[in-house]
């Protein structure tokens, strides 16, 4: 039997898959067709998810894992804050340790478990590196820019400013007004530049952030491979990037911030590193149901549900009380 789990960081919801428990591991189109299947709203498993979240084994040094995250449409992602956190929440049980590396596609990123938030709710931190502003890291072309720090760009949406950043995955990032906030503009741009566009030939995940107070942001995202979600951890890291950098005499380094989202809050720290960027993601890992399965009904191409015994854990229930205590913004 394998046990799949389902969970969330601010409730952006994943399957999270362990592949050293398989006889045969799932290949890459396995893989594909599971996400495809189970992440689905109204007929995947447990309501869907926006993604699954892979571990495997990893050989590079202080590593526990290797985490690979598919999106809900099967694109593979470079990186994903919120899952990592979940992910080693998974790795510090599985190896009791507090605080180790694991390996993602581009980087080995340091993960440590905090003080819990409340009883039941795991805190956990995470590195969100490497940081690049190069218009090949996206990429993006045809707008001008080598790089996209704060600017205007017509094409995309007049008179608002776009800042563009890879941490490693793509984001870009406006902060706006809350008429801005409130219009279906965010809707519109993430769906213009996740499908075939002169702009962003990978697509790129956009979110629009407001600054509630010197040390509080909050922001929304329109997710590549996903669409709307409840939050997205590295959206939330580079907006507080950008917030740093772009209100300079603050001097926001190294301070701790809050970002709410749709599904709860993170805090985040932005940090310099030589003449480069790291930041720090903390936030719940909430494990909410464990999901016993025969290994063979996971390479079915459409896998039977009443197959899978599902166990709730109570843990989103005390979650969900806890943002109430503690509100989103
Ligand atoms: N929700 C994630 C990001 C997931 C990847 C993204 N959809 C992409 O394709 O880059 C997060 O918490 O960072």
């Amino acid at each position: 039997m394998i046990q799949l789990q389902k969970v969330h960081g601010s409730q952006n919801k994943f399957f999270l898959l362990d592949q050293t428990q398989f006889q045969t591991p799932l290949s890459k189109g396995e893989l594909v067709n599971l996400t495809q299947q189970i992440t689905k709203p109204e007929s995947g498993l447990l309501n869907g998810a926006d993604g699954l979240l892979v571990v495997r084994n990893s050989d590079h040094a202080q590593t526990l894992g290797k985490m690979e995250v598919v999106n809900a449409d099967g694109s593979f992602a470079s990186m994903c804050g919120n899952g990592l956190r979940t992910v080693g929440r998974y790795l510090a049980q599985k190896y009791h340790k507090e605080t180790f590396k694991v390996e993602t596609i581009q980087s080995d990123l340091r993960v440590s478990c905090q003080p819990d938030w409340a009883q039941k709710v795991k805190a956990v931190s995470v590195e969100i590196s490497p940081v690049s502003f190069a218009a090949t890291a996206l990429p993006f072309t045809n707008l001008g820019y080598y790089e996209l720090i704060n600017q205007e760009v017509p094409e995309l949406a007049p008179k608002l400013k776009f800042s563009a950043v890879a941490v490693p995955n793509p984001h870009l990032i406006s902060f706006v007004s809350d008429d801005i906030f409130k219009s279906d503009l965010l809707a519109k741009l993430g769906a213009k530049l996740n499908q075939k566009n002169p702009f962003f030939p990978d697509g790129v995940n956009v979110s629009f952030a407001q600054v509630l107070s010197a040390h509080h942001l909050f922001v929304r995202t329109f997710e590549r491979g996903v669409g709307f979600t409840n939050a997205c951890g590295t959206a939330m890291s580079a907006a507080s990037l950008i917030y740093a950098l772009t209100c300079q005499s603050m001097n926001l380094f190294d301070k701790l911030l809050t970002v709410s989202n749709p599904g709860g809050f993170v805090q985040t720290k932005v940090h310099r590193r030589g003449h480069g960027y790291w930041i720090e993601l903390i936030g719940n890992a909430t494990i909410t149901h464990y999901i016993d399965v025969a290994e063979s009904e996971l390479h079915q191409k459409h896998p039977d549900f009443n197959n899978f015994k599902v166990t709730p854990t109570m843990e989103d229930e005390v979650y969900q009380e806890f943002i109430t205590t503690h509100g989103n913004n």
